[in-house]
């Protein structure tokens, strides 16, 4: 049976990264994906935007929204200070498993939790089951169209606290207009947008950054 993109991806990894170091497996991700096959991984130029952010705020609990191969909960968890850590929700399975070798293989499995399932089914259960109190950080990068519910959803499970910072990718491609309308017009949230480029494509994009003034 051929096997699928995304294994393809992490062969490449597991046969031309170094084993523990995260950044090498960040770089080889890229570069299989800028040389031999696109797959819609942030990337390295808004990665660094989502570095950057990250380094900003230092948080202590931090959710993504689509895990898919693991690329960048290998990003995020390399920039964890000690005891901090990832939650990120994925509900393909095969994408799930493909990310836990991802994030095994880079060494960062001790600060990131794969929650397996749709994140309108996850996100309620932060608090209780996944002994969430507040988010300190939330990178989107799931289906377009379910930023904005989810963002309700994490306001309405009272996950959010003043100053939390929501990243999210891709609001010009494919775009994420509900999103944007919904944290622009709205007095509980301080905006700022990046532009950036499409990841390893010559095609504008940019981050949108959300901070919940509580
Ligand atoms: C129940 C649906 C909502 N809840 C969800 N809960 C948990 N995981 C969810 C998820 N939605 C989607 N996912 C997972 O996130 C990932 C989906 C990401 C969607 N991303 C995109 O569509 C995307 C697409 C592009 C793209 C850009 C240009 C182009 F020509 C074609 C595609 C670029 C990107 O950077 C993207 O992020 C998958 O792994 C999917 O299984
Ligand atoms: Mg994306």
């Amino acid at each position: 049976m051929n096997q699928s993109k995304e294994q393809r991806i992490l062969n490449f990894v597991l046969q031309n990264a170094v084993r523990g170091d995260p950044s090498s497996v960040v770089d080889t991700i890229d570069k299989y994906c800028s040389e031999k096959e696109w797959a819609m991984n942030v990337g390295n130029e808004k990665g660094k935007i989502l570095d950057k952010t990250v380094e900003e705020v230092s948080p202590s609990v931090v959710l993504e929204l689509g895990t898919y191969c693991g690329y960048s909960a290998v990003r995020i968890a390399r920039l964890l200070k000690p005891g901090a850590h990832l939650l990120t929700v994925e509900f393909n399975p095969k994408f799930a498993a493909i990310a836990k070798q991802m994030i095994e293989f880079a060494g960062v499995q001790d600060k990131v939790n794969i929650l397996e399932g749709p994140s309108e089914e996850i996100i309620p259960q932060l608090k209780k089951k996944h002994e969430v109190n507040t988010l300190d950080f939330v990178f989107l990068d799931h289906w377009k169209d379910r930023y904005a519910p989810d963002t309700i959803l994490l306001q309405e499970c009272n996950l959010l606290r003043k100053g939390t910072v929501l990243l999210a990718d891709n609001v010009i491609f494919p775009g994420a207009p509900e999103f944007l309308k919904y944290v622009r017009n709205n007095p509980h949230f301080q905006c700022t947008n990046y532009p950036s480029h499409l990841e390893y494509m010559a095609v504008q994009d940019a981050m949108e950054k959300a901070v919940f003034l509580g």
